[in-house]
């Protein structure tokens, strides 16, 4: 459904640091990702991550290889604070994003309570996404994800934060949803999590593919590794 081949991902940085101003995220990167499927994705900090997230989701154009993605397919990443437009209400930006994922207006109109309800924004709900927490960024953010419909769902982190009430329900309607048909790449650094949730599980490291394949195994060599355990 989404494939990836040789990808190498570079950023500029200042010209004093890296390799002459290039820092080299990913390496030569190949993977796929099938229909139907929950990929979960381990790495420390900076292993590059959100990086192959956003370029799955398009946002970011590799500086070389391919991604493939089968075509009419949608894919859409939802991360903490991205993409809202900070001076419109959530409301607004629940609308947004339902009609950005494809929605026709009325349709994006229908789920507008749901949102408000599942997000329990209350009356938050109507005020600007800029006087909103982290955590209120993430519930708009997550239940307009959850509620609107996309091939292919790139989740970064997410089900993290919010407290421990709002990730509980998070996750059972996230497992309610990706029971069904849902294509999901998932990124999180509680191994609990990836447990629970994905079908199959690579690790990144320093930007290249450490491990792949069951999320067992791929689990043992992230711990093993010494920098995976202890988390979730
Ligand atoms: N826009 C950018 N410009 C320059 N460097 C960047 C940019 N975005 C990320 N980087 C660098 O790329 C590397 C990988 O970042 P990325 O966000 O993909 O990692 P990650 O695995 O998602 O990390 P984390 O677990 O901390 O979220 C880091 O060293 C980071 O500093």
């Amino acid at each position: 459904m989404l494939e990836l081949e040789g990808v190498t991902h570079c950023y500029r940085s200042g010209k004093a640091t890296f390799e002459h101003g290039v820092h080299r995220v990913l390496d030569n990167v190949s993977l796929k990702l099938y229909e139907g499927e929950v990929l979960g994705v381990l790495g420390r900090n900076g292993a590059g991550k959100t990086t192959t997230l956003q370029l799955m989701a398009g946002i970011l154009a590799p500086t070389r290889g391919v991604i493939r993605r089968q075509p009419g397919k949608t894919a859409s990443l939802l991360s903490i604070g991205l993409g809202f437009r900070a001076d419109l209400s959530g409301r607004d930006n629940a609308l947004l994003s339902a009609m950005l994922q494809g929605a026709t207006r009325s349709e994006a109109r229908s789920y507008l309570e749901e949102i408000k309800e599942f997000s329990e924004l209350g009356d938050s709900f109507e005020e600007p996404v800029k006087t909103y927490s982290t955590g209120m960024r993430a519930r708009l953010g997550f239940t307009a994800a959850l509620k609107t419909h996309v091939d292919i769902l790139l989740i970064d982190e997410v089900l993290s934060v919010g407290d421990v009430r709002f990730r509980k329900k998070a996750e059972s309607a996230m497992k309610e949803r990706i029971a069904g048909e849902q294509t999901v790449v998932f990124v999180s650094h509680s191994a609990g999590q990836v447990r629970a949730l994905c079908d199959r599980a690579i690790w990144i490291d320093a930007g290249r593919v450490c491990a792949e394949g069951e999320v067992a195994s791929v689990l043992d060599e992230y711990a093993g590794d010494g920098r995976g355990r202890g988390e979730g």
